[in-house]
């Protein structure tokens, strides 16, 4: 079902930080910072030649990765973020197994403007798993 790895992402609490880090220490390009405010964060990519790294920033008062960032202070690994060629029926299947997918269970689009949706972290193996329409 999973395809590529399309990003890794990591909850930061400063961007300006974390950014710093990625394009001053390790050398990397990073994208501009945008706001997704259908998702609660803003993003920056680093554009790796083998996947993506997206740093997430909480955005407004119900931010989804502020309990996160609670319990880790100084950042970490959020989520995990697969392409699959078909998102519904990726998640009907995953349903039929007992997954919950998060939400209301629809696809919401994402940071590269498509379907993406979200499973429970404890349903696989404490990650918390993103499927992206490839
Ligand atoms: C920019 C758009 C998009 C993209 O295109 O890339 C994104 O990436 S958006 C990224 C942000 N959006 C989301 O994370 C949406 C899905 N997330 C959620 O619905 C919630 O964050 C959550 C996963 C249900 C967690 O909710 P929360 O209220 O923060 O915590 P709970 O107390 O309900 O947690 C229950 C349980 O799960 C553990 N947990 C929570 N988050 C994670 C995590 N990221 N990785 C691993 N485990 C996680 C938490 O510790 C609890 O465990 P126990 O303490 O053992 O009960
Ligand atoms: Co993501």
């Amino acid at each position: 079902m999973i395809g590529r790895l399309n990003h890794v992402a990591i909850a930061v609490s400063d961007m300006e930080a974390a950014t710093a880090i990625y394009r001053d220490t390790l050398g990397a390009e990073i994208s501009d910072k945008v706001a997704q405010p259908d998702h609660g964060v803003s993003t920056v990519f680093i554009n790796l030649p083998n996947t993506k790294i997206e740093l997430l920033e909480p955005l407004g008062d119900a931010s989804p990765i502020a309990k996160f960032l609670e319990k880790n202070p100084s950042g970490g690994i959020h989520h995990i973020c697969y392409e699959v060629d078909d998102i519904l029926a990726a998640r009907d299947k995953l349903v039929a197994q007992g997954g919950r997918v998060l939400g209301d269970g629809n696809p919401k689009i994402g940071a590269h403007g498509k379907p993406v949706l979200f499973l429970h972290p404890k349903d696989f193996l404490g990650t918390l798993t993103e499927l992206e329409q490839a």
